[in-house]
């Protein structure tokens, strides 16, 4: 069969086709001087991804590797119709949502000593039991709950028959390499083949298995199983904060159209066309940022190529798109129920 370009190629491709979705140079330019600033203040490093994220596994273990493949496998579709009616979830204490609600609920489930982070377990669940351990602290439950106990008991599956019911066996056989992981994942489970057609050509975004693909780099410090030498190959993960915050930003702009249609609510088809433009021009916006970022280092004599990449910028934009939440209410994020971010 006919391979899919990569998610950078895919970027680049339907940017230069995009009809309601437009990359702003000017924008652009402006994110990366603001960025240079933060950057060069404090720079960004792999310490964060643990100190700023509680919920985030604090040790590198097999067992750690494991939550965030499990958590990765379900990382997607949170948003709610109504923002002020949702699913939370309550844990030690503190209330989470969105992305962070999933996080809660595992550790929720594992310390009522729910082996969910255990293959062997998750192969088999059944519906009730995964109701039960993603439920929701108000009436509102977990999207896709039904969609995240078919990819639970696919994943598992694949997972106990391929790899020994361990993802730090498909790590190692990864040999360092971000792209022969991304490969492996693509290859070995269904869940994560986040593709699409565009003008009549195969293009792909892969959110989950580029965003697995740095979480596991990030739970691993950089350093052993996943010291990955190509890290920088890996794009911004297409989800549906990104595109808002970019716009916010300046660095990207909708037509009036999409505008119209995002401000109305309308739920966009997985694959549609504007759906495409949005996804592939957030992560072409993001690529510019990231080259301009480097240039403005580079007049300055310092090569940050080490320690810049679109996964470090991502992580920045989707924790600055979580802390300014009100600034961005006029900007809409896109929606649509899908398993694929
Ligand atoms: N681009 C990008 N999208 C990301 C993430 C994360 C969280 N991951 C990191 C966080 C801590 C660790 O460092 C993880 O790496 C979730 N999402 C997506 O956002 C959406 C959920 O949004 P809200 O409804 O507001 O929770 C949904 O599509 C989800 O798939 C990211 O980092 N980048």
């Amino acid at each position: 069969m006919e391979a899919f370009m990569s998610p950078k190629e895919s970027a680049k491709f339907i940017a230069e086709n995009s009809k309601d979705v437009y990359v702003e140079e000017d924008g652009v330019r402006k994110v990366a001087e603001m960025l240079f600033d933060k950057f060069s203040k404090k720079e960004l490093s792999l310490d964060d991804w643990k100190l700023l994220h509680e919920l985030n596994p604090q040790v590198v273990s097999e067992e750690s590797v494991n939550w965030v493949f499990l958590v990765d496998a379900l990382n997607f579709s949170f948003w709610s119709e109504h923002e002020d009616h949702k699913c939370l979830v309550k844990y030690k204490g503190k209330i989470y949502s969105g992305y962070w609600s999933l996080c809660a609920a595992v550790n929720r489930a594992l310390d009522e000593g729910i082996p969910i982070t255990s293959a062997s377990y998750y192969a088999t669940m059944t519906l009730d039991q995964v109701r039960h351990v993603f439920r929701s602290d108000t009436d509102v439950p977990m999207p896709l709950i039904e969609d995240r106990h078919r990819v639970l008991n696919e994943t598992g599956t694949v997972l106990l028959e391929k790899f020994g019911g361990s993802f730090l066996t498909c790590i190692k056989k990864s040999e360092k390499s971000a792209q022969k992981l991304l490969h492996l994942i693509i290859e070995n489970f269904p869940s994560f083949r986040d593709e699409a057609m565009f003008q009549g050509e195969k293009v792909s975004f892969y959110k989950r298995a580029q965003i697995l693909v740095a979480d596991t780099w990030n739970v691993l410090e950089g350093k052993g199983d996943g010291c990955f030498s190509d890290i920088s190959s890996v794009t911004i993960f297409a989800d549906y904060r990104i595109p808002q915050v970019l716009v916010h930003l300046g660095a990207m702009r909708y037509s009036e159209d999409l505008m119209k249609k995002l401000h109305e609510g309308l739920v966009f088809q997985s694959g549609g066309k504007q759906e495409v433009e949005i996804r592939g021009c957030s992560i072409w916006c993001c690529e510019l940022i990231c080259s301009r970022l480097l240039e403005l280092f580079k007049k300055k004599g310092q090569n940050m190529s080490e320690k810049i990449n679109a996964v470090l910028l991502d992580y920045y934009l989707w924790d600055y798109a979580r802390d300014h939440r009100k600034d961005m209410k006029g900007i809409p994020f896109h929606r649509v129920r899908c398993i694929y971010y």
